[in-house]
């Protein structure tokens, strides 16, 4: 990521949008934008593939496992407006390969740290574990709100955007999916 062109782009627009560039409360803009944007995309100078997890063999087989409500914040690639919510990624393990727990909350925020659609964020975590974990199926449900529904375009608060990717069991097991759904919406119900 080139930080200087970010900084003159930066400048460039509050220009452009007739900002004083040299008024107190903008002169250090440019660089604190261009930090940020270090941070919410900082995916872009990582390798395609998420590298940051572990992986580790049980001797049982563990059943489903699900971790709910995962925080995330992503911009959208349309607006370069904030979208955020919360995944729920639940697995059924093969071969008794379990990954460790924080690493899908790294997985989140690796797909989140770029600009994205909704549906991409989705079908990306699912795509990532898949090639990590090889399991015998993968459910992900994402629910957001978009700041460029919101605050702009038909301005309408409060809505939420809900999103899902179900893949091998989850797909022919319908009480397995149920159990899912069923244990993400009593999460979504507590907050
Ligand atoms: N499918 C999908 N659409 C999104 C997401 N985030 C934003 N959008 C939509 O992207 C669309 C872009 O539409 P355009 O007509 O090109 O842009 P626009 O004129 O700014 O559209 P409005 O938002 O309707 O004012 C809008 O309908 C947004 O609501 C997302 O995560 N997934
Ligand atoms: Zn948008």
């Amino acid at each position: 990521m080139d930080q200087q062109r970010i900084e003159n782009a930066v400048r460039e627009l509050l220009d452009a949008v007739g900002e004083d560039t040299t008024r107190p409360g903008l002169i250090e803009t440019p660089e604190r934008v261009a930090r940020m944007y270090q941070e919410v995309f900082g995916s872009l100078d990582k390798p395609a593939d998420f590298k940051d997890y572990k992986v580790f063999e049980t001797t049982e087989d563990p059943g489903l496992v699900m971790v709910q409500q995962i925080p995330f914040y992503s911009m959208c690639e349309h607006h370069l407006l904030p979208f955020f919510g919360h995944v729920t990624i639940g697995y059924m393990p093969s071969h008794k390969r379990i990954i460790g727990l924080s690493k899908l909350g790294r997985l989140v925020d690796f797909v989140a740290r770029r600009p994205s659609v909704q549906e991409v964020l989705t079908t990306s975590i699912a795509d990532q574990l898949q090639r990590v974990l090889d399991p015998k199926g993968i459910a992900v449900s994402v629910t957001a709100r978009h700041m460029c529904m919101e605050m702009r375009g038909i301005n309408r608060g409060d809505l939420f955007t809900y999103t899902s990717r179900y893949t091998g069991v989850f797909k022919t097991d319908l009480a397995l999916r149920q159990e899912f759904q069923q244990e993400a919406q009593h999460r979504n119900g507590n907050r």
